[in-house]
């Protein structure tokens, strides 16, 4: 469904992602994980070509999408929903115009419908009942949600989640934890998540990318991932102070 091919990225000459290759399957989700400014998000960008790789090539449902004219783009992203950091809501728009945007711009559905399915899904991201809030009046943690509820509206076959959780309350996060597990089980989405929650990756992974170092340096199931051998995956999902501190655990265990 989504194939990076020896990718490499550099931003005025420096490289922060170097001979990637990555492959989610469909209906897979893939969470991504690694410490702050290691590339992730930009990987989700190269995923949907808002960045053009310095080198490589990225698949998408059987298409090569680097070299894509933005019209062609725009078809391909069609089919994909991004809940990014700072995705941006139409601050002109109500909440509800918002989460209805793509099913207007992209369906035939009647308006009845569009409200059934704006209601819907405002509901199931905590928010029932505030279609006609601006956006404005909404905490950061507010707005990520209406950007999911607006996501998944188009019901995508492939959604990218740049944080969906950074700055929700833990019950909160576990909705959204939910609700992308929901998304994949009922809807049969590809899923790409990047976060910085481990209890969170362990549970809605079906496989866990680890980027450190402008590379990916270990992918596997949440099981493997846990039992990597490589102390700087133990020291990332550990929250320890040090690789070192990891292999000093494991030697006293032993
Ligand atoms: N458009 C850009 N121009 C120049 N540098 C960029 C650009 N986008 C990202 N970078 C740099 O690339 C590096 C990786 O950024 P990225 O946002 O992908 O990291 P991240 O792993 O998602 O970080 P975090 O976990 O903190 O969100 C950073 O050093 C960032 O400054």
């Amino acid at each position: 469904m989504i194939k990076l091919e020896n990718i490499s990225m550099g931003f005025h000459g420096k490289y922060i992602l170097q001979g990637i290759n990555l492959e989610v399957k469909k209906g897979e989700t893939l969470v991504v994980i690694g410490p702050s400014g290691s590339g992730k998000s930009t990987l989700l960008r190269l995923m949907v070509g808002l960045l053009k790789p310095t080198q490589g090539e990225v698949w998408i449902k059987g298409q090569e999408i680097s070299h894509l004219s933005e019209d062609n783009l725009n078809k391909v992203r069609i089919g994909m929903g991004m809940v990014f950091q700072y995705s941006a809501l139409f601050d002109s728009m109500t909440v509800g115009d918002n989460v209805a945007f793509g099913l207007r711009e992209h369906t035939t559905m009647t308006e009845a419908e569009i409200h059934k399915i704006v209601t819907r899904n405002l509901r199931m991201v905590g928010l029932a009942g505030q279609q006609d809030v601006m956006p404005n009046e909404l905490s950061g943690g507010m707005k990520k949600r209406v950007s999911l509820a607006r996501a998944i509206a188009i019901r995508p076959e492939i959604m990218l989640y740049d944080e969906p959780t950074a700055g929700l309350d833990p019950i909160m996060s576990g909705t959204i934890d939910r609700l992308i597990m929901n998304a994949k089980r009922v809807l049969g989405v590809t899923s790409v998540v990047v976060t910085h929650h481990m209890s969170s990756a362990f549970k809605i992974a079906d496989r866990v990318a680890m980027i450190h170092g402008g590379r990916i340096i270990e992918v596997g199931t949440v099981e493997q991932i846990k039992q990597s051998e490589n102390p700087v995956v133990q020291q990332f999902i550990l929250g320890l102070k040090s690789p070192n501190a990891y292999v000093r655990r494991r030697s006293e265990m032993r």
